[in-house]
């Protein structure tokens, strides 16, 4: 019987649908010493970002070579050493658009309520204090979102803020075919001087590491505002905190921290700073659409591998 363990959850009824195809599923967070001793007796493992599977893992693994494919539910492979794993004849999966909706909801979220000034309502209304007075917001309608990295989440986005009257700028490593021309490519430099908001949709690579820093956000618009609901170490967070702090730029909404699940201090208690715990892609629709993926591969892997191996 193939066994497949799930550290970071799973949508319930996934896993009913494996149970029910005959595979033996253990659900359990796995701390990295004991998993070493773990993926050793597994023939799958499915994870979200916060299971790192690293070289020592992959390395433990191969020792009985039992692992055969590793499935990441959701988008970013920066927890997993793909290539590594790849090479010694590991498959790695994702489900590439299933949380594109959820991520680009929480930007679309976000920007509101850095709009409005929802958080500072928030903290000055529960301390007592009736602050109407200075909590004259803005209106996203006619204001020109940028974004950085032209993906599926950023696409969604894109329609979204589009009908809601918004401008919209993207810069990727690609210019976009856009027949009906409600998106224009800009360079990266353009963005940056000239958008209101801008929201980061790129993975974490070397090329990634730390692309908003201290340069970038002095050239952005003292009115502007920066969202990253992408990954933490895109952004040079003590650099963002002193542009906020020194008001070179409005304020933030941070998702995804370089440091997880402990981001710097600064961030945390900054009242033109919003955080959330990484929540981009937690919605019941899309986990349970990333759950009916991940399943759908599992199973697939399997059974091409048996019509493989009885040569059809
Ligand atoms: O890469 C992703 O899919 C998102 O960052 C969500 O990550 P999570 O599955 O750990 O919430």
């Amino acid at each position: 019987m193939k066994k497949i363990l799930i550290t970071d959850g799973m949508d319930k009824n996934a896993i009913e649908i494996l149970l029910n195809q005959g595979f033996d599923v253990e659900e359990k967070f796995y701390p990295e010493e004991e998993l070493k001793e773990k993926i050793k007796e597994v023939d799958v493992i499915i994870v979200r970002s916060a299971t790192k599977i690293r070289q020592n893992i992959i390395d433990e693994a191969l020792k009985t070579g039992r692992l055969k494919l590793v499935v990441r539910g959701g988008v970013g492979l920066d927890n997993i050493d793909v290539a590594y794993a790849k090479a010694r004849g590991i498959e790695v999966r994702n489900t590439p658009c299933a949380s594109s909706n959820a991520v680009a909801e929480l930007v679309l979220c976000e920007m509101l309520v850095l709009a409005r000034n929802v958080k500072l309502a928030n903290l000055t209304l529960q301390e007592g204090v009736w602050a109407k007075k200075k909590l004259k917001g803005t209106e996203i309608h006619g204001k020109t979102l940028g974004l950085i990295g032209f993906g599926n989440i950023a696409r969604s986005l894109a329609e979204k803020a589009n009908n809601l009257g918004m401008n919209v700028i993207y810069n990727d490593i690609v210019e976009h075919i856009d027949a009906r021309e409600c998106f224009k490519f800009a360079k990266f430099e353009e963005i940056i001087e000239k958008a209101d908001y801008i929201t980061v949709h790129t993975p974490l690579t070397e090329d990634t590491k730390y692309m908003f820093n201290k340069e970038v956000f002095k050239n952005m618009k003292e009115t502007a505002f920066f969202i990253n609901c992408a990954r933490g170490g895109i952004v040079q967070e003590e650099d963002l905190l002193e542009a906020i702090n020194t008001n070179e730029i409005a304020g933030a909404a941070i998702d995804c921290f370089e440091n997880e699940p402990q981001p710097i201090e600064g961030l945390l208690n900054h009242p033109k700073v919003t955080v959330t715990p990484h929540i981009g892609a937690s919605t019941r629709e899309a986990q349970e659409r990333i759950g009916l993926e991940i399943a759908d591969i599992v199973i697939n892997y399997f059974t091409c591998i048996l019509v493989n191996a009885s040569g059809c």
